[in-house]
């Protein structure tokens, strides 16, 4: 019942396990509270919590309008309904360096596992864009060191993502990404790779848990979680992966609602209510009170 057993600390444990167990961890972003629950049944090691897909959710484009508590409200949300350790998109921090390590105490108490902060100015662009523009790196040094310093957890993984590889390139990328490392980062996310071999220099480069952004329609290939896992990467990120399939669902429904007059048709491709009450576990809470759970449901549902 409630579903959650475990405490933060326990879920940051767990997480710094996975990440030193040499295996690919495949973490899936959470459109919303359930959606992290249904990650956690079928299955995957850690959920994710994406600047794009929350402000997407808001109508909002992934420029930086989010704030760091609207952020750190809905991971609060998403760490009670599931024991599986969550990492939380940070942005650039959010504004200076003191705002990073304020955000870094939000995101702790919202029960998140860890964070990544990013090397963009303030009015940032989805990593997978052209036209992106970065703090110089003495900057983004202070932004990690302020991150570091404002744990009161050491569990919590800070992680720093350079968006430099489009900037820069290749080389001034992993440079910074070092210079990161030195500064407290724990692991490091190397966003907007072009290639395998791209990869493969930032896994030769630094011997920090790395993380590989398999963001669709992006700059960089998919690679399966076999590829990765060959390649020494430790997290298979899936951003936007499941707001895409439901915004593409949503949008066939849609189409076929108002085309047939009747949802009749999509039926087949619906959760039905028994498999949604299973995942929310109404049975777990007749325990309880039996009242709950003191009805039949039709044939079918
Ligand atoms: C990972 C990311 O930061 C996110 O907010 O989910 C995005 C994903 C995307 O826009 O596809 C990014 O890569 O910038
Ligand atoms: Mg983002």
């Amino acid at each position: 019942m409630l579903h959650t057993r475990t405490t933060p600390a326990q879920r940051r444990r767990e997480l710094r396990r996975l990440l030193a167990s040499g295996r690919l961890l495949r973490m899936p972003g959470a459109v919303n509270p359930y959606s992290a629950r249904l990650i956690q049944e079928h299955g995957f090691e850690a959920a994710y919590l994406s600047g794009a897909v929350l402000a997407a959710e808001l109508c909002l484009p992934d420029i930086g309008l989010t704030s760091s508590t609207e952020v750190a409200a809905r991971a609060q949300q998403v760490t009670r309904v599931t024991d599986l350790p969550v990492l939380a998109d940070a942005d650039t921090g959010f504004g200076a360096p003191v705002n990073a390590a304020r955000t870094v105490q939000l995101f702790e108490d919202a029960g998140l596992a860890g964070l990544h902060l990013e090397d963009q100015v303030s009015v940032k662009r989805c990593g997978h864009l052209d036209g992106k523009t970065l703090v110089p790196r003495e900057e983004m040094v202070q932004r990690v060191r302020a991150a570091a310093d404002a744990r009161r957890d050491t569990g919590f993984l800070l992680m720093a993502r350079t968006d430099a590889r489009g900037v820069e390139g290749l080389d001034a990328a992993i440079d910074r990404a070092k210079a990161y490392v030195d500064a407290g980062a724990d692991a490091v996310f190397p966003e907007a790779l072009a290639d395998e071999r791209e990869f493969a220099a930032f896994r030769a480069a630094l011997d920090v848990p790395l993380l590989a952004n398999m963001t669709e329609f992006g700059k960089s290939p998919l690679l399966s979680a076999a590829t990765l896992e060959d390649l020494g990467y430790n997290i298979a990120l899936y951003p936007v992966t499941l707001f895409r399939l439901a915004n593409g669902a949503v949008e066939d429904g849609l189409r076929t609602l108002a085309a047939e007059g009747t949802q009749a048709s999509l039926l087949p491709r619906m959760q039905t209510r028994s498999r949604l009450y299973e995942v929310l576990g109404y049975a777990d809470y007749t325990a309880f009170d039996s009242a709950v759970l003191d009805f039949t449901l039709p044939p079918g549902a």
